[in-house]
């Protein structure tokens, strides 16, 4: 089951928003695919997960899995209930220790011995399930936020924003669908759109490796639709994640790329999503007829 934690640091915030000048002026500042910085990915690959198990009593909620992301793929991942998903990203985010088997980021990192916060530190960023914004403020404020509290930027919670930095904030609201409405406060937001901004959070941090729980769970078709023209955007920019059970969501973003079919702790199947749509395994166990 997936968790409701942000995995962030939590902060106290107040009386933030008056470090802005020009929210709305254009900076120039471009959303440039993510360069991966301090992982070593000579390889192609940006996580490697090797023989995994994780046993919770003696049950095995992964069962010797084996997985791969490369750098700027977007992977899907689906499954039934209980199928290791949820399991697998909190192996990956560092939150469950695995039993046995081998994660790595990139060819060097190892997250089996890393705590949660070193991991989104090295730039794993997570998304859970619901969304968990600020909700008492604006949508431009939580975006400042994000940055300021990623430790890699050098400013203080009251710093005035730069202009490059305001660029990139305005870049991201394009991106996440909230541009002109970056004054409106969080908790108004409808919930299709507090996902976005939490998208766009995370998106703040410039992870490497961004791993989305059920991201349009929830959400209404238009949203939804919407949601999957966002991620098609992100696509070859970042490396992601993605876990859903929404196949109609899952055709949008898959296209021509890997999807990972989950059984019992290991992958029962993996091709494009024509070819595990047509396996008979993956009907029986997960798609029905
Ligand atoms: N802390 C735990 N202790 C015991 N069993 C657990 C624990 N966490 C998960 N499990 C079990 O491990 C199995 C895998 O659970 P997991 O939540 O990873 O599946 P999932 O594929 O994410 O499912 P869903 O699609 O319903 O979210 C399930 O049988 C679950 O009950």
């Amino acid at each position: 089951m997936s968790d409701m934690e942000t995995g962030r640091a939590p902060v106290g915030i107040g009386g933030l928003g008056g470090n802005v000048d020009t929210p709305h002026a254009d900076h120039g500042a471009s959303y440039e695919r993510i360069k991966p910085e301090g992982v070593d990915t000579t390889h192609g690959a940006i996580l490697y997960l090797e023989n995994i198990t994780v046993s919770f009593d003696g049950f095995k909620a992964i069962n010797n899995l084996n997985l791969d992301i490369s750098v700027g793929e977007l992977r899907c991942i689906i499954g039934p209930n209980g199928a290791g998903k949820t399991t697998m990203m909190d192996v990956i985010t560092g939150k469950t220790r695995p039993t046995a088997g081998t994660a790595f980021f990139g060819q060097t990192i190892d997250l089996t011995k890393m705590t949660e916060y070193e991991i989104a530190h090295a730039g794993i960023g997570r998304k859970f399930q619901r969304p968990t914004v600020f909700e008492q403020h604006t949508v431009f404020e939580n975006l400042e936020l994000a940055m300021k509290m990623d430790k890699r930027v050098k400013t203080t919670l009251f710093a005035r924003l730069s202009s490059e930095q305001i660029g990139k904030i305005e870049e991201i609201l394009k991106l996440i669908r909230l541009h002109g409405q970056e004054n409106r406060m969080a908790g108004l937001l409808s919930h299709g759109q507090k996902q976005w901004l939490e998208i766009g959070m995370l998106l703040m941090q410039e992870p490497q490796l961004l791993l989305l729980d059920e991201p349009v769970a929830g959400m209404s078709d238009a949203e939804t639709a919407r949601t999957a023209e966002l991620l098609n955007e992100l696509r070859g920019k970042h490396s992601i994640m993605v876990v859903e059970h929404d196949m109609g969501f899952v055709e949008e973003i898959a296209q021509g790329g890997k999807v990972t079919v989950l059984h019992e702790g290991s992958v029962l199947a993996e091709g494009n999503m024509q070819q595990v749509q047509s396996n008979e395994r993956v009907i029986e166990v997960y798609l029905g007829r």
